[in-house]
């Protein structure tokens, strides 16, 4: 749209005047005339009945009924006033009350007159009546375009009382389409409209407001669902594009010794298709001359550690150095302890540096930075101190994008001078076309399998009552010489109750499992790192049969022989988190089991998310049920973006058109990346409309 009559700012508009006008400002962010048109209503009153009087039943909630008033009279009780009319239509009679602006009311209203009326009737003293009825001329509501379907407006309940109720933000939208219908201008190419059977934008518009019919608003909402998403899609495509222009990277063109060697001669098992397939993305990604910024999905234990190692020697190939930054120290140590073993027949250097590593130690790693001799560092936030300078990073991996925001991801670009190659991995997979809305400024790989041989785990649930039986068949586990964990949930806010419920939980463990038989680790938050590494390499070793935990251990604990998972207050975990916890187990050749326990009273979402992890074993698919029951925000975390306030559209509800509207922003891309064909003039205005930006235009080519 881009008539510059409808940029005319709503303060003009017949209806409106100064006071609404900051009101419509302030709550709804409605500033001009074009704003206020893509204000949508939510949802409608179908006007299409009308009712006789003689038809009405008591609990009928609301009517629209013809008819006309044969008097009035005012009752005057003291403190309350109030208007009753008497409105007949040939089959009975029912009143119409008012208590507020009975002068007004009583001087504009016409006896027998043909009006319609519309509202709430009530029961009482053995006659119908209507208080403060929406009411019309039989002629005004003919001529009115919401005499079909009404449009209720989000919000305006609330403003109603300031001055702004649907009535009025109704009519005003009616009087500017009756006014400006003419200047609605296409948006979208002929093409597009004919190929896939869109409604053009002017009527989209209005009957999204006033539709005739359930089929013409459908028809609207496609429409303008189509158009918001495709726009979103264009602008990532695009962004991405001069991102690849501008931001130039190093380039990685061979595929040299340690790569080779290491891939002929030391690979401890075959990759999988999906495994090959991603490092060739990243191997190809590496070697444009632009910056690599690539999200690495992949579901829990699909191997993407691999796939990181693989990455970082070819960086090594290319005379660079690498980082890998996990979220917890645990972690960073235990990536460090895989590394260290597959790097050793190779003779290449590489360290671990974290919040407790010593002074000593610390200055070693400074000065192999820095002579480029240490090659591969691994860490956590530690990595992001000013006194970590790398001789020439090449490539950064950030495990886990939900806990480093965008700002530290940034933060690393400075220490070269030209920025390193990003891969960030994260096990909470989500839909691949959702994924390139929310991460818009990353590439995106799959690993859509997992290495062969794996068996389901086997996923229950218990109530607390029922946990007797549950230890029985831990006893019966460990016989077999398995491992258990057993987690308790942590949520910052309590820390402290949730500390006291893992020492219940721990001392109730260890009557019922005593030892010397039985040997138990507890890892916990308020723990010292080193006690923590302590206890948790006493797992790995076998030396503790069970690990009782927070969440601490939630990602990339990778202990094969440990095949039960028992998660405690289950229903106060998020779905990802469960599904990350479940993944700690099913690591080894045996069968694994996941038992939830939690409380008798669970709520509907709860039910949902215990039923979904009984049910599948995929991370996609849980992803999908968790975003329905819980909305894309809390996914993102610091990647919030713009992205996701959109008017009418829902990324997660519409992943069709989302889908659609993807693959027609792709394809009008590589027809015309510059948007320069004339077909395209309305894609190319709108968009720098949107955007507000045409100097990175010239990126584009
Ligand atoms: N192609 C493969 N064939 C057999 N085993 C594999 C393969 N790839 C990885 N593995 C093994 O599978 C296990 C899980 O791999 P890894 O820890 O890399 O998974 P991940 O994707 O990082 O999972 P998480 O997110 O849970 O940490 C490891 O023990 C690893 O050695």
């Amino acid at each position: 749209m881009n008539s510059t009559y409808l940029l005319t700012p709503i303060d003009y508009l017949k209806g409106i005047g100064p006071n609404r006008a900051k009101l419509l400002k302030e709550e709804l962010s409605i500033y001009t005339y074009s704003d206020l048109l893509h204000f949508f209503p939510n949802r409608y009153i179908d006007r299409t009945k009308y009712y006789k009087i003689n038809e009405l039943q008591r609990n009928d909630a609301e009517v629209q009924i013809v008819g006309k008033i044969t008097h009035f009279k005012t009752i005057d009780q003291g403190k309350t006033k109030r208007l009753v009319a008497s409105f007949t239509d040939n089959t009975g009679s029912l009143e119409l009350v008012w208590f507020k602006g009975i002068k007004w009311i009583r001087e504009s209203l016409k006896l027998n007159t043909a009006y319609v009326i519309f509202g709430k009737i009530n029961w009482f003293n053995g006659q119908f009546s209507m208080p403060h009825p929406d009411l019309k001329s039989l002629e005004e509501q003919k001529k009115s375009l919401s005499g079909l379907m009404q449009p209720i407006y989000p919000s305006t309940e609330k403003l109603s009382k300031r001055g702004v109720s649907n009535k009025i933000i109704s009519k005003a939208i009616e009087n500017l389409i009756k006014l400006s219908y003419k200047q609605f201008s296409e948006t979208l190419p002929d093409y597009f409209l004919k190929e896939l059977n869109l409604m053009p934008k002017a009527k989209a518009l209005l009957y999204i407001h006033f539709p005739k019919n359930a089929e013409l608003l459908a028809k609207a909402k496609y429409r303008l669902k189509f158009e918001e998403l495709f726009y979103v899609q264009l602008q990532l495509i695009l962004k991405n594009k001069i991102r690849k222009q501008k931001i130039k990277g190093y380039n990685f063109t061979k595929v040299g010794r340690f790569f080779k060697e290491f891939y002929g001669q030391h690979l401890p098992f075959t990759l999988t298709h999906a495994q090959k397939r991603v490092v060739r993305e990243i191997r190809n990604d590496m070697g444009t001359g632009a910056q690599m910024n690539r999200l690495l999905q992949g579901d829990v234990g699909s191997g993407k550690t691999m796939v990181a190692f693989l990455s970082c020697l070819l960086a090594l190939d290319n005379d660079f150095q690498a980082c890998i930054m996990a979220p917890t120290e645990i972690l960073a140590t235990q990536h460090h302890q895989g590394l260290l073993e597959l790097c050793a027949p190779m003779n290449i250097e590489l360290d671990l540096l974290t919040g407790s590593t010593k002074l000593r130690d610390r200055k070693r790693i400074h000065e192999g930075l820095e002579s480029g001799e240490l090659k591969i560092l691994i860490g956590t936030h530690a990595l992001l101190e000013d006194k970590v300078v790398f001789k020439n990073l090449g490539l950064a991996i950030i495990d886990e994008q939900h806990r480093f925001g965008v700002a530290q991801r940034a933060k690393l670009w400075t220490k070269n001078q030209l920025p390193p190659h990003i891969l960030v991995m994260t096990a909470t997979p989500i839909p691949r076309t959702l994924a390139m809305s929310l991460y818009g400024d990353l590439d995106i790989s799959v690993i859509d399998e997992l290495p062969p041989g794996r068996k389901p785990i086997t996923t229950v649930h218990h109530y607390d009552s029922n946990r007797l039986k549950v230890f029985h068949f831990l006893r019966k586990e460990i016989k077999k010489g398995r491992q258990v964990y057993i987690v308790y949930p942590l949520i910052q806010e309590s820390e402290h109750m949730d500390y006291k419920d893992l020492m219940d939980g721990y001392e109730s463990i260890a009557r019922d499992f005593p030892m010397p038989e039985y040997q138990i680790s507890v890892v916990h938050g308020q723990m010292k790192p080193a006690d923590k590494e302590f206890e948790m390499n006493r797992f790995v070793k076998g030396e503790t049969q069970i690990m009782v935990a927070t969440t601490v251990i939630e990602v990339g604990v990778n202990v094969p022989n440990a095949s039960v998972m028992v998660i405690e207050s289950a229903e106060r975990f998020g779905l990802s988190q469960l599904h990350q916890l479940r993944g700690r187990v099913g690591r080894g050749a045996e069968q694994s089991f996941c038992i939830l326990i939690t409380g008798q009273k669970l709520s509907n979402d709860s039910k949902t998310r215990l039923e979904a992890m009984t049910q599948t074993n995929d991370g996609f698919k849980l992803s999908e049920v968790d975003l329905k029951l819980r909305g894309p925000g809390d996914l993102m975390g610091t990647q919030q973006s713009g992205i996701l306030q959109m008017k009418i559209a829902d990324i997660v509800q519409d992943q069709d058109i989302l889908q659609q509207a993807r693959q027609w922003a792709k394809k009008i891309i590589e027809k015309d990346a510059r948007l320069e064909l004339t077909e395209h003039t309305r894609v190319k205005n709108t968009y720098l409309n949107i955007t507000k930006n045409k100097k990175n235009w010239k990126y584009i080519s």
